[in-house]
């Protein structure tokens, strides 16, 4: 395949790193984002997996320490490409993200993200990018990339490097990381981490199976929009299509000579958090102390939340489970959502008599909780405990939650907490452009929050951020232990005192065939419409169901 021309550097401190995965697994609480973890590591040698490959050092021992600096050559045969799948790029949008297949084998679901596929959506970014930031060619724009657990991160995560490479632009892989912290590396300044990046990437399809994978976009503006999503595929898709000849792949490859640098960006996320808890405990050193607060992370990216933030800060992590990175879930789907996660969180935290659980989801941009006695801090409730905490710091402020959060929550944002609730549309950059918008005239808003567990705070740069939420509510325990209240997580069961919960809260997700005959293959959007609108007849026609007055949903 095509070099990435030019020189290709790396910038790696590992100590104290295990060759054997074994090994790794057990390591992993305390070095989960050791670079080592960073590194394609193959049979002893760095891989640069179907893209280029490279040697950096052969390890003989197990155990290793050692500190690399210096160029790494990288030795890439162009490739032949004979011929490509028809992919239909736009298909790949999912909102305000990209998702597909990556992983072949499970029945009627061809893949459809491919590591060329991959490479065109790093291509139409870069190309998106640089008209975005009006690039003038005299400074090299810069890429963040992470990914999640999956089994297909290193692939796609190496061949969307090779499109952004090509046009240019140079990358910075951090390896296994948290949505939020990609984003959080384009506000970031630290020349030593290549920081702030000008765009970034994560690699992830959230909860989605094992063989899903996609990518978010952000850039010091916060996450992109459906519109720029659809503009990356349309420019992904032409630049894919060039592919197909020798010519137009030299003309789309290898415009640049830029280079891919790969940092331990995790452990400065992690510890910007643990500054953020002590400076709100009015900077002590270990905050935590004594609290003992158990993390399942699902197998996904979040297992650094036990070792890297909550022990530092004094916590107890024993018993916190599913922290190893694993892309096949064989325990729970990471998923604050689902009923088989938050019963897993809520019997460690009762198996444990841990004051407090937390959970979050594959990319850590949503969590939930669940106190001393098994009560879930998740949809409605963790709504109402989030509301609470912000409201206290800025009374009267309006709460942005999506559409399905229940009439008991609006009575205890207004009537209890004295706050307004504006129910919007459902989607985590719906909620959280509105509460954006009510800023801008004029209303003061500082909360959009999901029932899925996307939360995303005003003073944190309008970022949904699993971890930090939780911050929020470390907050709220150590406060409430500097100032000599014990009881664990008492103090948060009584912020949602009062809240009164749906008798029956049923959620039905159906799965769209888009060939459907009943579509007769008009546009979804029409078919979705006459579907609500036979449900408003059906509410209409019978007098014990009542539609909800301000709706928001199906709005454009
Ligand atoms: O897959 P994620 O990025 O974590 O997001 C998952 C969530 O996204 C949106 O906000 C939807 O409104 C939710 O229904 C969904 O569950």
């Amino acid at each position: 395949m095509a070099a990435i021309s030019g020189k290709v550097f790396q910038n790696i401190n590992v100590s104290q790193c295990y060759q054997q995965s074994r090994h790794f697994s057990n390591q992993y609480r305390r070095d989960c984002f050791a670079p080592f973890n960073l590194l394609p590591f193959d049979g002893g040698k760095v891989a640069w997996t179907s893209i280029s490959s490279m040697q950096l050092r052969t390890f003989s021992t197990p155990q290793i320490n050692f500190i690399i600096r210096g160029p790494v050559h990288c030795n890439a045969a162009p490739s032949t490409i004979s011929s490509l799948d028809n992919i239909d790029f736009q298909k790949l949008q999912n909102g305000s993200d990209i998702r597909g297949v990556a992983v072949a084998g499970v029945e009627g679901e061809p893949v459809n993200l491919t590591e060329l596929v991959a490479e065109a959506i790093g291509a139409g970014f870069a190309a998106w990018l640089l008209e975005k930031k009006k690039a003038d060619g005299s400074r090299r724009l810069k890429v963040s990339i992470g990914h999640d657990s999956r089994i297909s991160a290193k692939k796609l995560q190496d061949a969307i490097s090779q499109g952004i490479a090509g046009a240019g632009l140079d990358v910075i892989q951090y390896g296994l990381a948290s949505t939020p912290a990609m984003f959080n590396s384009t506000i970031t300044e630290d020349e030593a981490l290549f920081c702030p990046a000008d765009g970034s990437i994560m690699i992830t399809a959230s909860h989605l199976p094992f063989n899903r994978n996609g990518f978010k976009f952000f850039t010091n503006a916060g996450g992109l929009g459906k519109a720029d999503i659809k503009e990356i595929l349309g420019r992904a898709a032409e630049f894919y299509r060039n592919l197909n000849s020798t010519d137009g792949l030299k003309n789309s490859r290898g415009k640049g000579s830029a280079s891919i640098e790969q940092v331990d960006y995790m452990s400065v996320y992690a510890s910007d958090l643990v500054k953020a808890v002590r400076k709100a405990a009015g900077n002590k050193e270990k905050p935590l102390e004594g609290f003992h607060i158990v993390v399942d992370a699902g197998n996904g990216a979040g297992g650094f939340f036990a070792a890297k933030v909550l022990e530092p800060l004094g916590a107890i992590t024993s018993g916190s489970q599913f922290l190893e990175p694993d892309g096949l879930f064989p325990n729970h789907i990471p998923n604050p959502e689902d009923k088989t996660a938050m019963r897993a969180i809520t019997e460690a935290v009762l198996h444990n008599k841990a004051d407090l659980g937390i959970i979050f989801d594959t990319d850590v941009d949503r969590s939930a909780a669940v106190d001393s006695n098994g009560r879930e801090f998740n949809r409605n409730r963790l709504i109402a405990l989030m509301s609470s905490i912000v409201l206290e710091e800025h009374p009267g402020t309006t709460i942005v939650t999506d559409s399905v959060t229940s009439d008991g929550l609006t009575l205890f944002i207004e009537k209890k907490l004295g706050g307004k609730h504006h129910r919007f549309k459902r989607g985590y950059k719906n909620v959280i452009d509105e509460a954006i918008r009510l800023n801008s005239i004029g209303e003061e808003s500082h909360l959009a929050i999901e029932t899925s567990g996307h939360g995303a705070l005003k003073e944190n740069h309008w970022l949904d951020d699993g971890a930090y939420l939780m911050v929020k509510i470390l907050n709220k325990l150590a406060s409430a232990r500097a100032s000599g209240l014990g009881g664990g997580s008492q103090v948060l069961t009584d912020l949602v005192e009062g809240l009164q919960e749906p008798a029956v809260a049923v959620e039905l997700r159906l799965k769209i065939n888009q060939n459907h005959p009943d579509l007769q293959g008009g546009p979804f959007r029409d078919y979705g419409e006459a579907v609500l609108k036979h449900v408003e007849n059906l509410v209409a026609s019978d007098p014990k169901l009542v539609k909800a007055p301000v709706n928001y949903e199906g709005d454009k």
